[in-house]
């Protein structure tokens, strides 16, 4: 009786708990497929693209490790404006020339914004009222920034011969450095990270910083590392899937290096409040103070602050060491790989300039030929392939295509550098691309390394600059020669928010002319 019981009992609960479950499964199933639904879900007359997995969206059709070939496949499939899903993140990927004009310049209003969730604004600067510049959204603020930090690069030089005084004064200091290396092999990574950190410090701080200094050492590492994160396979990952932030991954050492930038940072402004006279600025940081002290004396509505000083100087810093630092050292590779380019750049520099001492910037129109090999060292160095990721303001739309507000925009500037129809050889590294049939310097539309519209860098003036200066003094002064135990040299760039050229030595020799 127990027994027929038992079973009895036993069939009822096994019958009671089906009864529970199928519904149960059926919700649950239901649920999920909602969930996959509206996380992979493309709304009506969203740009078109690759059909995405749950959870991982398309990042299966991504090399993380450098998708610039993988966006470009795909932008061959689904034309100029698609999007793509980074985990459960949409994002839209603007190609070519004409895409990119119609929405950073005639839509700029609408595709000017930057997103507050990503990984490198988190990292950066975790301060939701002091966003810095860069990341900065499209507000009151960032115009604000925007407009002091130009006006202040002008007070400070750029634009006269003060700060070509500057530039050449560390290009000597690299001089020197090859000069001792007496034609032997040399890493020449750190040296040029250091210049163009020097140039940019001198501005921010009113300083050079020796090579052995600690806060030098710190900085010129940091940008090298951090850089690779944020754009790389880590940095990816925090962006396109929230469940793994707080996970103890790789993407950590990001925030930690950032941190320490920070307390660096407040280490130079607590030491430089010692010695500040206001009203009479030294260097950047006290002309923000004294501008912030006169917009609080007349009350002036003002989103200028100590923190936002801070979040600014480690956003110039950054922006101005790596972009052209990766700029040198991807020039002189090509200028080894072709030292036919070197050469015509030499010959033209030797007869512009003959005995003057130095080169200065207006010697500039003289030199069509230089002008085009280093135009096509940034074509080719395609140095911030990305960009910096835009964001939508409103809802709004491109080329026929729907996009809501607060969408994420990857303007594919590497797209608009080698495309085709746009330049004579554009998978060549081809000085010509930028000359007419007369010889004369002439600029495509498509060369856009500094991206365009009312985010376009900031520090381009400043970059040409340097690149002009540095590379016309170096190669006035030096033959570049790929050392002969090293191999092929190889063009494959390192992938990351500004790419790199692989690691590598060069010799530099001292011209014949010179000895
Ligand atoms: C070869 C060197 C450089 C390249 C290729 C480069 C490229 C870029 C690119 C592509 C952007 C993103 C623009 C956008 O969002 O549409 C940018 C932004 C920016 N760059 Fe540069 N840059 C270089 C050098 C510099 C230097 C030397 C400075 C320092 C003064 C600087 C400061 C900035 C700033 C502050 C922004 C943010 C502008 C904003 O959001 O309003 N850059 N740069």
């Amino acid at each position: 009786v127990v027994s027929d019981c038992g079973q009895y009992m036993a069939a009822e609960h096994c019958y009671h708990s089906h009864n529970v479950m199928v519904p149960l499964v059926l919700f649950l199933a239901a649920a999920l497929a909602l969930w996959v639904y509206f996380q992979t879900h493309r709304p009506k007359n969203f740009p078109p693209g690759p059909p995405p997995i749950p959870v991982l969206g398309n990042l299966l059709e991504l090399h993380l490790e450098n998708p610039i070939a993988d966006l470009e496949r795909l932008a061959k499939r689904y034309g100029n404006v698609y999007s793509i899903l980074l985990g459960t993140r949409r994002a839209v990927v603007i190609n070519g020339v004409g895409a990119l004009k119609e929405a950073l310049v005639n839509k700029s209003a609408d595709f000017s914004d930057r997103r507050e969730d990503l990984f490198v604004r988190r990292a950066a600067h975790p301060k939701a009222h002091a966003p810095g510049v860069v990341l900065s959204p499209y507000s009151p603020g960032w115009k604000e920034h925007r407009r002091f930090i130009l006006a202040t690069l002008r007070n400070f030089g750029l634009g006269k011969q003060s700060m070509e005084q500057r530039i050449l004064a560390e290009t000597h200091r690299v001089v020197k450095l090859l000069q001792q290396s007496d034609g032997k092999p040399v890493d020449p990574q750190s040296i040029f990270h250091h210049t163009s950190s020097n140039i940019i410090c001198q501005i921010l701080f009113a300083k050079q910083f020796d090579s052995e200094d600690e806060f030098m050492k710190f900085f010129t590492s940091f940008f090298r590392e951090t850089s690779k994160i944020i754009n790389g396979p880590w940095g990816m990952l925090y962006d396109s899937i929230p469940s793994v932030r707080y996970l103890p991954l790789p993407f950590n050492k990001a925030f930690h290096l950032f941190k320490m930038s920070h307390e660096r940072y407040l280490e130079k402004f607590i030491e430089n409040k010692k010695t500040r006279v206001p009203g009479k600025p030294r260097h950047f940081i006290d002309a923000y103070l004294d501008e912030l002290e006169k917009k609080k004396r007349g009350n002036t509505e003002s989103l200028l602050s100590e923190d936002q000083l801070r979040a600014v100087l480690l956003d110039l810093h950054f922006a101005g060491t790596d972009t052209t630092a990766n700029t040198v050292l991807s020039g002189l590779l090509y200028l080894m790989k072709y030292p036919h380019v070197q050469e015509l750049c030499q010959q033209e520099i030797d007869r512009v300039l003959q005995d003057k001492p130095e080169v200065s910037l207006e010697d500039r129109v003289q030199m069509p030929y230089v002008q085009a090999a280093i135009h096509e060292i940034q074509r080719t160095a395609n140095t911030v392939p990305l960009s910096v990721f835009h964001c939508t303001t409103r809802d709004t739309d491109l080329l026929g295509y729907s996009i809501p507000k607060d969408e994420r925009i990857i303007p594919n500037l590497s797209s608009v550098l080698n495309e085709k129809g746009q330049w004579k050889r554009p998978d060549e590294f081809y000085p010509d691309n930028f000359l007419n049939e007369n010889g004369e310097f002439v600029k495509p539309e498509a060369f856009m390394p500094f991206s365009t519209g009312p985010r376009v860098c900031l520090g381009e003036g400043l970059a040409r600059m340097e690149l002009f200066i540095i590379l016309v003094t170096l190669l006035r002064r030096f033959r570049f020669i790929w050392p002969e135990d090293a191999g092929e040299p190889d063009l494959t760039p390192v992938f990351g928010v500004t790419q790199t050229p692989k690691p590598y030595r060069l010799r530099a020799q001292i011209r014949s002319s010179l000895k």
